[in-house]
């Protein structure tokens, strides 16, 4: 068990360009931390980073007290599981999982003990004389964890390891990496582009856009308030309806999206003040807003014209038009006809509503607690 520290961590490759930027995170002992974003974010660099794979161009790494930053990967007590699984073919699984130990002369009876601990814990044991080629991706992936497990690393290191499996085998491997780590308490650093995979599995996640921090926290708080434009339009689905447009003042503060006016939320307005008369992003989840009978108004309201609807199961997605916006409504079916008017109208829960600094993509109405704890500027100096 170990904690991990990143101090102003910065790569750089042949071509100058950086892709990671001052780079400040901090990893508990036994925490699960998620490094999310869009592919070329730099998330595979900077794990790659800490497990000594590329070497770090500025600033500090440090597992436990240790900085690692000189130290091969074999010394950094962490064990890395990577997306394509990474087996000796002609290795039953239990020689897979022993190898590593075997390099480091440690005594057979320890081996056996490890490896059929890590068989127990991940449902192997009846699989220990298979060869990988007679193995599903699901049962691979997970000797490949097994291999991880027995060397006992402070520090588990993932890098998109489930990305090679169908969607149902990748929800039982999620659960099962939750009940990994539970178990075995360590700590683990999980990359993957796939923010469901971030939002369930993580105690914390940490998104990452162009090489630096956007936001840390927990799923929920990263959910509910989003510090930029572009955590809002990453983390959920469907993503967050944002419109452009300015606030106006004229008995009371309002945002203006040109084709709809809506007054900005008693408890926003002294934020919004500021930005009389300048251009803001409004921005509201798909399930915040509520579709309003032909004869219902609402203070909060939104309409559009109809364009089509999408049955996703448990809701279906209402997409709409209003002038130039484009946004989203998750409805429960049972408020959906398929004689939909061309005109609807929804009201909107004011409690979710979020405004963005439309230059800098700032949330201008985060509240102050949640800034201080999800906001890790990794360009401070
Ligand atoms: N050896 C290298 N030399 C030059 N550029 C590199 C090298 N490795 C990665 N890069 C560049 O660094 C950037 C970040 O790559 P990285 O693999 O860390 O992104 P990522 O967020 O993990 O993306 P993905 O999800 O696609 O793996 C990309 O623009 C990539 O092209």
């Amino acid at each position: 068990m170990a904690q991990v520290r990143l101090e102003k961590v910065s790569k750089k490759f042949e071509d100058g360009q950086a892709v990671v930027s001052r780079f400040n995170l901090e990893i508990s002992n036994g925490e699960f931390l998620v490094l999310v974003g869009p592919s070329g974010c730099g998330k595979s660099t900077t794990l790659r980073m800490i497990a000594g794979l590329e070497d770090v161009s500025e600033g500090r790494i440090y597992i436990g007290d240790r900085c690692v930053n000189e130290i091969p990967p074999k010394d950094r007590d962490i064990a890395m599981v990577f997306q394509n699984y990474a087996l000796y073919p002609h290795m039953t699984v239990y020689d897979n999982m022993a190898f590593g130990l075997k390099l480091r002369k440690i005594s057979k009876q320890e081996i056996h003990e490890r490896v059929n601990r890590a068989a127990r814990i991940l449902d192997l044991e009846n699989l220990l004389k298979r060869k990988p080629k007679a193995l599903s991706g699901g049962q691979r992936q997970r000797v490949a964890m097994g291999r991880a497990i027995v060397r006992k690393p402070a520090v588990f290191l993932f890098d998109e390891p489930l990305s090679n499996l169908d969607a149902k085998m990748r929800v039982e491997m999620r659960k099962e990496i939750i009940q990994l780590h539970s178990r075995v308490a360590s700590t683990m650093i999980y990359v993957t582009h796939d923010q469901i995979e971030a939002m369930t599995l993580g105690d914390r996640i940490c998104v990452m856009n162009q090489g630096v921090i956007e936001q840390v926290g927990r799923p929920r708080t990263i959910f509910d308030y989003p510090a930029t434009l572009f955590v809002a339009g990453f983390i959920g689905t469907p993503a967050m309806n944002i419109f452009r447009g300015s606030i106006v003042s004229e008995k009371g503060l309002f945002f203006d999206g040109g084709t709809f006016r809506i007054p900005v939320p008693q408890e926003q307005v002294q934020l919004l003040k500021a930005y009389i008369g300048q251009a803001v992003c409004f921005g509201i989840r798909p399930r915040a807003l509520n579709k309003l009978n032909a004869d219902e108004t609402a203070d909060f309201m939104l309409s559009g014209k109809y364009e089509i609807s999408e049955m996703i199961g448990e809701e279906i997605l209402l997409h709409m038009v209003s002038g130039e916006h484009h946004f989203v409504a998750s409805i429960h079916p049972h408020q959906f006809s398929e004689t939909e008017p061309a005109e609807i109208s929804f009201g909107l829960d004011h409690r979710f509503a979020h405004f963005f600094d439309a230059e800098t993509g700032r949330n201008i109405t985060l509240p102050e607690n949640i800034a201080r704890e999800t906001l890790i500027s990794s360009t401070e100096a």
